[in-house]
């Protein structure tokens, strides 16, 4: 398992990536150089069939274009995590804003992007290949990233956060983005509706609870790199959040993992992307997949695309809801978490990938061992099995399946088996 806590290198020792400055260079930095077998396709990979879903359609109530949603949707999310949304009723036009607005800031010198910078283990600001918070296999991207509250007292959070950071020259642009993610809320919470639907607990249930949602929006921009056969704009990973809505430019680049194959897909401008993270793959019990993604970068024209991570506020406690773990599925999955745990896990402990969720979940057992029992000594003890644990907590793997209840508590979250 990878270094859970990741020490950025020594100031002085970290060399200054601005991959926008590197976008001619031949000769790469090896930090930027993935691993032979993480490297992508030399060939564009084949394109992957996936039935467009017609939200319009679904949320007309017609009984017919209902029930080919709830169905496609149901099969995608059960096989790899992903579909497309067309039929949104998004203004082109806001579409066309947040891409040009994007291009007004990425084109702004590095020195100007710097004052945006993310602070160490906090989510929001800008980035430029992570240097200084991994150390190996850095992603050939620039990102800036802010947080959206779909709560009424927070309708500026946007606005007043970009006037902050950049000032009076980006007013424009956070106008935009407050628009955009506005736009971006509700129409996750229609798909919310269509995902509540196609899992059988009903239109209301997931809406609701990401009503009041707390959400990441990010604008990837990936420079050309002239070895684009070695470098990876994004690296495989799971997102750790709910539910991504993304729009990608009409350069492409997205891959996603199914059928242990890669599969391109192609730029569509009247779609959205959309795709299951880890937290709503714990919210369904492990029914619905977490889609294992990547992005490439190539040597000719650099590529934006506009993420939407929707998040539940950051104190509800992501547990599925009975029926999901009632029936067929008898047994819990994944423990209760909070979406602010798995989020500050992914900031300061553990770099997001295809395995983040199981790893958090034995991470969160860890810790509230050395919680509950206050000492790092009997952790140790217990992985070299010198010690019983001393709590009625089982490993996940150990559960018996006749068991009828058998309650687990650790600090932080619970979960209880009903068989
Ligand atoms: C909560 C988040 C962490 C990341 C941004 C959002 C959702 C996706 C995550 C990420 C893109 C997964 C791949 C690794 C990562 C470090 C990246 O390449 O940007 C992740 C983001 C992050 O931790 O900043
Ligand atoms: O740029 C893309 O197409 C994918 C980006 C992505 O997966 C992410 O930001 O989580
Ligand atoms: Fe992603």
């Amino acid at each position: 398992m990878q270094a859970l806590v990741t020490h950025p290198p020594p100031v002085t020792a970290t060399p200054l990536f601005d991959t926008s400055a590197l976008k001619h260079e031949h000769n790469i930095p090896s930090q930027f150089i993935w691993p032979h077998d993480e490297q992508p396709c030399a060939e564009t990979p084949p394109e992957l069939e996936v039935p467009p879903i017609d939200l319009e359609g679904f949320l007309s109530g017609d009984k017919a274009a209902m029930s080919r949603a709830t169905t496609l949707v149901n099969e995608a999310c059960k096989k790899h995590g992903f579909f497309l949304v067309v039929n949104h009723a998004i203004d082109s036009k806001l579409i066309a804003k947040a891409h040009e607005a994007m291009d007004h800031f990425f084109c702004k010198p590095y020195s100007q992007k710097q004052s945006a910078l993310r602070k160490p283990g906090h989510h929001c600001g800008y980035a430029s290949s992570f240097v200084g918070r991994f150390t190996s296999k850095l992603p050939w991207k620039e990102t800036l990233s802010f947080r959206y509250s779909a709560d009424d007292e927070d309708s500026n959070m946007v606005e007043n956060y970009i006037l902050d950071l950049m000032g009076t020259e980006f007013q424009e642009f956070g106008r935009v983005y407050q628009e955009y993610c506005t736009a971006m809320s509700n129409l996750s919470l229609g798909i919310m509706e269509l995902l509540g639907m196609s899992l059988g607990v009903g239109r209301s249930y997931f809406r609701e609870f990401f009503e009041g949602n707390d959400s990441i929006m990010r604008l990837n921009y990936y420079p050309p790199c002239q070895k684009p056969d070695l470098t990876l704009g994004t690296g495989p990973h799971c997102d750790p959040t709910s539910l991504t809505i993304l729009h990608q430019d009409h350069v492409g680049g997205l891959e996603v993992f199914v059928d242990q194959k890669w599969y391109s897909i192609p730029p569509n401008p009247d779609a959205f992307v959309v795709n299951i993270g880890d937290t709503f793959m714990a919210l369904s019990n492990g029914i619905y997949r977490s889609c294992l993604h990547r992005a490439v970068v190539n040597s000719q024209t650099p590529r934006k695309s506009l993420a939407f991570f929707l998040c539940p506020k950051g104190d509800k406690v992501i547990s599925p809801p009975i029926e999901l773990f009632n029936g067929i599925r008898s047994q819990r999955v994944y423990p209760d978490f909070t979406w602010t745990l798995l989020l500050e896990f992914t900031q300061k402990h553990y770099r997001a990938d295809m395995k983040t969720l199981d790893t958090f979940t034995k991470w969160l057992e860890n810790r509230s061992d050395e919680q509950l029992h206050g000492s790092k000594q009997y952790v140790k003890a217990i992985k070299a099995g010198k010690e019983k644990k001393r709590h009625d907590a089982l490993p996940l793997d150990s559960i018996r399946s006749d068991q009828k209840d058998a309650k687990l508590k650790y600090l932080g979250f619970s979960w209880s088996y009903k068989i």
